[in-house]
């Protein structure tokens, strides 16, 4: 039996994929070791490697088979716009892409004014704004602390993701178009899905057990 690879986004969603993997009988005991540098675990008896990597980096690996599967947001499976099958809802990490901006940023959206949108999404805002609502905009790529941009005068909105809302609300801005909803997704090499179909049916079925039963 050929081994499977896991590659796994680190960060916020990292705890509760192994959670989940872990309910499904998927586990590799030395990645609890807070102090290890190692990037790569084997766990011989299951005949399966995981790894950690950058959630941006999770769809490459899986697109080029380096990966069999992959668990990461929607917001980056939308973003890197991969060739890969996308498998199951994992249901965490549940949030919303939004355009957000101050209240008087509204006015303008619905005009179809020539604005400025600060995003760490330029491809999800591109879609948006070129596809969606046929409105021509100017797309400023950020890496973070994306609120920021309207306050400084950067862009009149951004596009983000927001969960509970407290960034916006403590920087005096507010959700002005939701654009689409986002969670942990499973997702899956296209000829892993084939080599490797009993598996990972398997795994998928595991995977619904346990989220019917824990919700
Ligand atoms: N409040 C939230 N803010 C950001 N991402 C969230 C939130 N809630 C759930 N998520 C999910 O968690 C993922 C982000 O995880 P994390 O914050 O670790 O990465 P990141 O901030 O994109 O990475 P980096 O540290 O490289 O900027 C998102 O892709 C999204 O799917
Ligand atoms: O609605 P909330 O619960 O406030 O969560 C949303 C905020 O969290 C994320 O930022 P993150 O902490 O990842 O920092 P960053 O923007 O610097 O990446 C996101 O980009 C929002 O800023």
């Amino acid at each position: 039996m050929r081994y499977l690879t896991f590659a796994l986004a680190k960060g916020r969603l990292a705890k509760k994929t192994m959670g989940i993997l872990e309910q499904v009988g998927y586990t590799c005991e030395e990645m609890n070791d807070p102090d290890s540098r190692k990037l790569i675990f084997v766990n011989e008896e299951q005949k399966i490697k995981i790894f950690l990597a950058k959630a941006n980096d999770v769809p490459t690996y899986v697109e080029y088979g380096a990966a069999d599967i992959g668990v990461v947001g929607k917001d980056t499976i939308l973003e890197e716009g991969r060739k890969l099958y996308e498998v199951i809802d994992l249901g965490f990490g549940k949030c919303r892409m939004c355009v957000a901006g101050p209240a008087s940023a509204r006015e303008l959206l619905q005009h179809g004014e020539l604005i400025r949108v600060a995003t760490k999404y330029p491809n999800i805002a591109k879609d948006y704004f070129y596809n969606k609502k046929h409105q021509t905009v100017e797309i400023i790529k950020l890496n973070g602390s994306i609120e920021l941009a309207p306050i400084v005068g950067l862009s009149e909105v951004i596009v983000d993701i927001v969960e509970t809302g407290s960034t916006l609300r403590e920087n005096g801005l507010e959700v002005l178009e939701e654009i689409c909803p986002l969670s942990a997704r499973m997702v899956v090499n296209q000829v892993s899905m084939k080599m490797e179909q009993e598996r990972i049916n398997k795994l998928i079925a595991d995977l619904r057990e346990v989220l019917a039963r824990t919700k």
